[in-house]
C-alpha cells in the first residue's frame, strides 16, 4: 500500500525568500506526503552538503527518484533512507543535496503516515507517543549570523521549563519577546527582527541580558511557572582559528577565558542551556566547560555534532556536551536524525529538536520531538514559518492534528 508511485521535486520560497527544495510523494494506494528543506546560515563544517535548488532537484531526479518509485515503500523509513544514501553515493550528499535527500526523506514519512491515517509522530513514535511535550526554546533577541549589527551571540533564548503544558509554554515564550519589545521602547532602542523572527536591537550582549532577564522575571511573575534563560553562542561564528580567539564586538578572548566567561553567565543568569559555547572543532574545550558547569545546565553541540552520530560518539567518548541539537538537514535523512536522538538518549544526552534560521511552513519537526520524547524543541517564538511548528504542538497536544 505505501509503495512509492510517484516523487515530484519543485523550488518554493523559504522564510528568507531564498528557494528551497519542496517534495511531494505518493503511493500506490494513494497516500500523500509533502515537505520542504529549511536552510542555516550559521552552518557547521560538517554538515551534509546543501546544493542550490535547481541542481539538487536535477540531481535528485537522476539519481534517487528512479531507485525509489515503484521499488520503496514509504511505510519503510529506512528503506527510503538507505536508497537515498545509496543512490546519492557519497558520505554527505554532495551528490543529491542533503536539501532533495531530506525533502523527500519526510515527504515519504509523512506518506506513510497518510495511509496508515496515523499523525506523523504516531507512526514514527508508536502508539505510546502523544503523551510527553518537549519545552519550546524561544528566539527573542538574536544576532550573529542572523542579524546584522546586532548582538555578538547568535540568540537569547527563552525555555518555560515550568509551563503546566505545551500550549503554556508556548504562549509565554511570545509573552517575552513582546515583553522585550516593551523593554527596548523603554530604552528608545529602536529594532527590526532577525532571521528567526528574534528582536535584533543594535545593543551589546551586556545590555541584552539585561533585557531579557528583566523580561523573563516580568512574564515568570505574570505567568506564575518558571522561565529558564538559555543561549546559542553560535562560537564556531566567534572563533578566529588564526589568532585562535573569539572575536567579540569590543574585545576578544582566548579559549581559556572564552570558557570562564561562559561559566560565569552559566551561574549569573542561571543559564538553563548553552548552545556552541566553542568553536565546532574544540572537543576539548567544550569537555572542560561540560566538566565545570555541566551539572547545572545542559551544554549542547549543534556544529560541533552537526546530528552525526560519528561525531557525536566522540563527543561522548570525551564527555564534550551533554546535549545535541538535531537538525534532520545537517544530515540528509530521518532515520540519521532517528539514530542520532537514541544515541544520545542512551548516553545521558537531551536531545533538542531544532529548526534552521531559513525556514518553511513544514512541520515536520514539531512531530519529530513528540515522536522522540525530545525534551526540548527550538523553533522561535514568532513569525508564521515559526508559530507553524509551534501552533502543531499545540494541535498534536489536543489531539487534533
Ligand atoms: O545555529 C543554529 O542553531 C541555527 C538555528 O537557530 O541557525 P542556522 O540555521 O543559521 O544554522
Ligand atoms: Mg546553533
Amino acid at each position: 500500500m505505501t509503495l512509492i508511485t510517484d516523487i515530484r521535486l519543485r523550488r518554493i520560497l523559504d522564510s528568507r525568500g531564498n528557494p528551497t527544495v519542496e517534495a511531494d510523494v505518493i503511493t500506490e494506494s494513494g497516500g500523500f506526503g509533502r515537505a520542504a528543506a529549511p536552510s542555516g546560515a550559521s552552518t557547521g563544517e560538517y554538515e551534509a552538503v546543501e546544493r542550490p535548488p535547481t541542481e539538487a532537484i536535477a540531481a535528485a531526479r537522476e539519481h534517487a527518484v528512479s531507485r525509489l518509485v515503484g521499488e520503496a515503500y514509504a511505510g519503510n523509513q529506512r528503506e527510503v533512507d538507505s536508497i537515498l544514501h545509496a543512490a546519492d553515493g557519497t558520505d554527505d550528499f554532495s551528490e543529491i543535496g542533503a536539501n532533495s535527500a531530506v525533502a523527500i526523506s519526510m515527504a515519504a514519512a509523512k506518506a506513510g503516515a497518510d495511509v496508515l491515517g496515523a499523525p506523523l509522530f504516531q507512526h514514527l513514535g508508536g502508539a505510546f507517543r502523544g503523551e510527553n511535550f518537549p519545552v519550546p526554546l524561544g528566539n527573542v533577541v538574536g544576532g550573529g549570523e542572523h542579524a546584522a549589527d546586532a548582538t555578538d551571540i547568535q540568540e537569547f533564548l527563552v525555555a518555560p521549563v515550568g509551563a503546566p503544558s505545551v500550549e503554556d509554554a508556548v504562549f509565554a515564550n511570545a509573552a517575552v519577546h513582546s515583553t522585550v519589545a516593551d523593554l527596548l521602547e523603554d530604552r528608545d532602542v529602536p529594532c527590526g527582527k532577525g532571521d528567526e523572527g528574534a528582536w535584533a536591537p543594535s545593543i551589546d550582549d551586556s545590555e541584552a541580558f539585561e533585557i531579557v532577564d528583566e523580561a523573563v522575571s516580568i512574564v515568570e511573575d505574570d505567568v506564575g511557572f518558571s522561565i529558564g534563560f538559555g543561549l546559542d553562542v553560535a562560537g564556531a561564528e566567534l572563533y578566529d582559528a588564526d589568532s585562535e580567539t573569539y572575536e567579540y564586538s569590543d574585545t576578544s578572548r582566548d579559549t581559556d577565558e572564552q570558557i570562564a566567561y561562559i561559566a560565569d553567565l552559566v551561574r549569573e543568569y542561571d543559564l538553563v542551556y548553552v548552545e556552541d559555547p566553542l568553536d565546532e572543532n574544540d572537543y576539548d574545550a567544550f569537555a572542560e566547560l561540560t566538566d565545570e558547569v555541566g551539572d547545572q545546565t545542559l551544554i549542547c553541540g549543534d556544529d560541533l555534532f552537526v546530528t552525526n552520530t560519528d561525531r557525536l560518539v566522540d563527543g561522548i567518548d570525551r564527555g564534550a556536551a551533554n546535549s545535541i541539537l538535531i537538525k534532520p538537514n545537517q544530515i540528509g535523512t530521518l532515520t540519521d536524525a532517528f539514530d542520532a536522538i537514541e544515541l544520545a538518549t542512551q548516553n545521558g544526552y537531551d536531545s533538542v529538536i531544532s529548526h534552521r534560521s531559513g525556514e518553511t511552513e513544514d512541520t515536520t519537526i514539531a512531530h519529530l520531538a513528540v515522536a522522540t520524547d525530545a525534551p526540548f524543541i527550538k523553533t522561535g517564538a514568532v513569525g508564521g514559518e515559526r508559530t507553524a511548528k509551534l501552533n502543531e504542538l499545540i494541535r498534536i497536544a489536543d489531539d487534533a492534528t
